[in-house]
């Protein structure tokens, strides 16, 4: 259960991310999206291809500029013109994981330097000596031998690579991480090795997780609470197993049943509900954020807002 009283470590504040220039041009990637993460959770944000996970990760890090809104880190605004210091520090404890290990680490360059790089950007380090260490222990926490180090990533299989991925990141001593999609990319058979690596890296050194997945089994798995995004617009947003056990926006609603059951006599009987967003009438009855029940919030018109009450036990808040 996620208390109230946890303290809130990243806040996103009505988030507009916009790309292309020119009125015609212009897309809204994300829309007026806000969460917070709490200290020491693992906040999943799911949707389909192109809702705009990966674009809010990327404004999380300040690879996509905010067009509108805010972010904080611990109270302090991180989006946006910010101090030299404080971008020094963001850098270091806001770290990504990219989904596809193959992709993103560079082919010429061995283990030590790829593990090094945001060490050497922010001269994060006193002396050669305590660079080695630190790529080094860095390895070692993700399960590799130090010796991996002189080696280029061409000699290592998928999960390895992302074990790399995870040592560049984790060589920051990061806070918080944003892992996108960090398992979809590998083989089935090796995806929980790595996600078991990232829970019990959590639990070690204390780490907050935003985890951008479309798989809905994993973020099951590992996440606390879960937002679910639909076109720029987070719908739904509450602790994982409320969401899952009584999911309220027809697109949640639409999502979850699209998952399998591994049951051949239940899985015959799965009703599949498709989304029709032609089934909100915003035009005269427009959607607000509500909290519906405690940790429970949904985007609603009055309207939609009496249905969802009647599903909630007691009718909500
Ligand atoms: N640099 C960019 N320039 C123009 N459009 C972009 C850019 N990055 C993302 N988009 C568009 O913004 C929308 C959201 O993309 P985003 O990558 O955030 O979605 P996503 O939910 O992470 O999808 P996926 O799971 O496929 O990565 C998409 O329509 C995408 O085409």
């Amino acid at each position: 259960m996620v208390s109230k009283s946890r303290e809130v470590l990243l806040e996103v504040k009505n988030l507009r991310v916009e790309f292309g220039e020119g009125k015609k041009k212009k897309f809204t990637a994300v829309d007026d999206v806000s969460f917070n993460i709490y200290r020491g959770e693992t906040f999943g944000l799911v949707g389909e291809s192109g809702s705009g996970k990966t674009s809010i990760g990327r404004a999380i890090v300040r690879i996509n500029k905010a067009a509108d809104g805010q972010i904080l880190f611990k109270g302090e605004i991180i989006s946006g013109n910010i101090p030299k210091q404080l971008d020094r520090e963001i850098t270091r404890k806001i770290q990504m994981i990219f989904q596809d290990p193959m992709a993103s680490l560079n082919e010429r360059a061995k283990v030590d330097y790829i593990v090094s790089e945001g060490l050497y950007n922010l001269k994060n380090y006193k002396n050669e000596e305590e660079r080695r260490a630190k790529v080094e222990q860095a390895l070692r926490d993700v399960g590799l031998l130090p010796e991996f180090a002189s080696r280029f990533p061409h000699e290592f299989s998928g999960g390895q690579r992302q074990r790399i991925g995870i040592a560049r990141v984790l060589v920051m001593e990061p806070e918080l991480i944003i892992a996108d999609e960090p398992i979809s990319a590998l083989d089935v058979s090796i995806r929980a090795q790595v996600l078991n690596l990232l829970s019990d890296l959590q639990k070690k050194k204390g780490l907050t997780y935003l985890f951008i997945a479309h798989d809905l089994a994993v973020v099951r798995f590992i996440t606390d609470r879960t937002a679910v995004i639909h076109k720029g617009k987070i719908v739904e947003l509450a602790e994982t197993e409320r969401l899952f056990e009584n999911p309220l926006h027809p697109y949640t609603r639409a999502l979850l049943s699209a998952i399998p059951i591994p049951n051949p006599r239940l899985e015959r009987n799965r009703k599949i509900e498709i989304y029709d967003p032609a089934c909100h009438d915003y035009s005269k009855n427009p959607p607000f954020w509500v909290e519906i029940e405690p940790e429970h919030f949904v985007l609603a018109n009055e309207k939609e807002l009496e249905e969802y009450r009647k599903k909630v036990p007691g009718h909500g808040i």
